[in-house]
């Protein structure tokens, strides 16, 4: 049977401007991720949440996430939107664009505070809701204008998880759909149609079934929650992140792939223990195990180290995922290549030949994985700080994503790294460059790596790139709309000398016959 394209995707395209204000109604778990989500993109939120603490929950949340960007992306993003609290929630809707409530999951609640919501806010609005599971034709009953409503559900962390699902109930408009999709793309998500509404839609039907067993197994004592938790991380959990579950399951058919898997898997289906439906009753004696158990699996770990922990692990998930498929990116890291494409791109239109006389500066944090076994940055880090600035310099004189894609780029031919002090966990770097030479084909660079204020290096590259004609693979000279930015910046940047320790080769140790005592000595005697 040949499957239809879902109703809503056909609606792709949105026709609204960007986001510049959202009102987030509930400010706990997921409403302070939707909060740090949507500010980080420089989008203005205002939150309504009657939590005497929800100011301090959300900006813990806030804190989190900004900790998370640093590491996640050297792209610039924009300056962050203003965040404001306010007592009622007409106060928090006026004047917003996108209005994403996360109240408990609760139908009577939800729809006293969307009803509220939909009274209040401006006519074009769209209104998201975060339910992990209620119908979105049961939530949208009572509003008087239900065609712009939609579940948007998010997954925890909100900040640095990209997927929502976007689903839409029996009366939303489907270009509701396409401009909740369009919207999101700006904050980095995905917003991915559901072409029908059922309960717990596709994410949450998948996590129940596997929790639902997940209970039975510390139920009948089979293993405990540490146990649970290994089977899954040192295993298909890795699979899980870049792969899914039916490209996975294609690749274990083996050669015959899927059909094959089908054939040999599919009788399976039959026996009893793939058909598991059952619910536990979650009593006291059961809810007080798994507690017990989580308490001494996570002794020592507070809930704001256990958030920043994952939160190291999933950016160093897309870190490499950026990286995977040959550089082209793959899954989630593909989403954010894009995603730092943009922001490039954005802060290029605002500034095309940027103020800074400096051709290139980064800004960069020492992150627990930069760090190796002496307590310092290790080796490839600094490679990667350098490199990653040339980028930034390779971008400002319009060698982007695009430029490589036409055909032509600048690879690196050779570098020469000086280590001269230590950077240590934490710390905040600055790497800025100077254009030591050019002509249509060579670009020669020197880099200095500096503590973020202060002049003294850490340490410095000098590097040479090559103009390339990627299908060759040979040097070819640039065009001229490259060369002439580069006379541009060579012109405005400060330093016009050789800076120190530019064109220094590694001098090579003594040799230990040189060095030693008994040589000296009967070089002494011999004068
Ligand atoms: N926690 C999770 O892993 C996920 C939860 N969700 C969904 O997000 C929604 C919220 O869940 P959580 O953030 O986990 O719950 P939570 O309990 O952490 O936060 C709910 C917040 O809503 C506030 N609240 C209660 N009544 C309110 C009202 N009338 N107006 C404004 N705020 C009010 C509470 O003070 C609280 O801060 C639920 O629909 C849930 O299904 C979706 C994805 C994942
Ligand atoms: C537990 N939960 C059903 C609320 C989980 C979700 O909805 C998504 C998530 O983040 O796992």
């Amino acid at each position: 049977m040949v499957s239809r394209m879902p109703e809503p995707r056909e609606a792709a395209v949105s026709a609204r401007p960007e986001l510049r204000r959202v009102a987030c109604v509930g400010g706990g778990v997921i409403g302070g991720g939707w909060v740090a989500r949507f500010l980080l993109a420089g989008i203005d939120v205002a939150v309504h949440d009657p939590h005497p603490e929800a100011e301090r929950i959300v900006r813990e949340v806030l804190a989190n996430a900004r900790t998370a960007y640093a590491r996640l992306t050297q792209a610039p993003l924009p300056a962050p939107g203003t965040l404001t609290f306010h007592a009622t929630i007409e106060a928090a809707v006026e004047g917003a664009d996108w209005i994403q409530e996360s109240v408990p999951e609760r139908l009577d609640l939800k729809r006293g505070v969307l009803a509220a919501i939909d009274a209040a806010c401006p006519a074009h609005a769209l209104i998201g809701s975060s339910t992990s599971g209620l119908l979105p034709s049961d939530l949208q009953a009572g509003l008087s204008r239900p065609e712009r409503f939609f579940v948007a559900h998010p997954y925890n962390p909100v900040y640095l998880l990209p997927l929502v699902e976007i689903v839409p109930g029996a009366r939303t408009d489907p270009q509701t759909v396409a401009d909740a999709v369009g919207l999101l793309a700006p904050t980095g998500m995905k917003g991915v149609p559901i072409a029908k509404e059922i309960d717990a839609f596709v994410g949450d039907r998948l996590l129940e079934a596997l929790w639902r067993e997940a209970l039975w197994l510390i139920r009948d004592d089979i293993c405990d929650v540490e146990t649970l938790d290994d089977v899954i991380r040192y295993s298909f959990g890795l699979r899980w992140a870049q792969m899914g579950l039916f490209q996975t399951y294609r690749i274990a058919g083996g050669e015959a792939g899927m059909r094959h898997f089908l054939g040999q898997f599919g009788p399976a289906l039959k026996w009893p223990w793939t058909k598991l439906t059952d619910v536990v009753d979650l009593d006291e004696a059961l809810v007080e195990k798994i507690a017990a158990q989580s308490d001494a699996q996570n002794a020592g770990l507070s809930l704001r180290r256990l958030e920043q922990i994952r939160d190291e692990n999933i950016v160093g998930i897309l870190q490499a995922l950026k990286g995977a498929d040959d550089g082209r990116g793959w899954g989630a890291g593909k989403l954010l290549a894009g995603f730092e494409g943009d922001l490039w791109r954005k802060a290029q239109a605002a500034s095309p030949d940027g103020d800074d006389p400096v051709p290139a500066r980064l800004s960069a944090r020492v992150a627990p994985s930069w760090v190796d076994y002496n307590g310092h940055m290790t080796e490839h880090r600094y490679l990667q700080v350098f490199g990653d600035t040339t980028d930034v310099l390779l971008r400002r004189i319009g060698v982007d994503a695009a430029y490589v894609e036409a055909g032509a780029s600048y690879y690196t031919v050779e570098t020469h790294l000086r280590h001269l002090g230590e950077a240590r966990l934490g710390e905040d770097l600055t790497c800025r460059t100077q254009i030591l030479s050019f002509d249509d084909k060579r670009l020669h660079l020197f880099h200095v790596l500096t503590r973020a204020g202060v002049d003294e290096p850490i340490a410095t590259a000098e590097q040479m790139l090559l103009h390339v004609d990627r299908a060759s693979g040979r040097a070819a000279a640039a065009p001229e709309a490259i060369l002439s930015r580069l006379a541009g910046l060579v012109e405005r940047q400060p330093s016009t000398t050789m800076p120190e320790g530019a064109g220094r080769a590694i001098s090579p140790a003594k040799r230990r016959s040189d060095r030693s005592p008994v040589h000296e000595q009967e070089t002494d005697r011999r004068h």
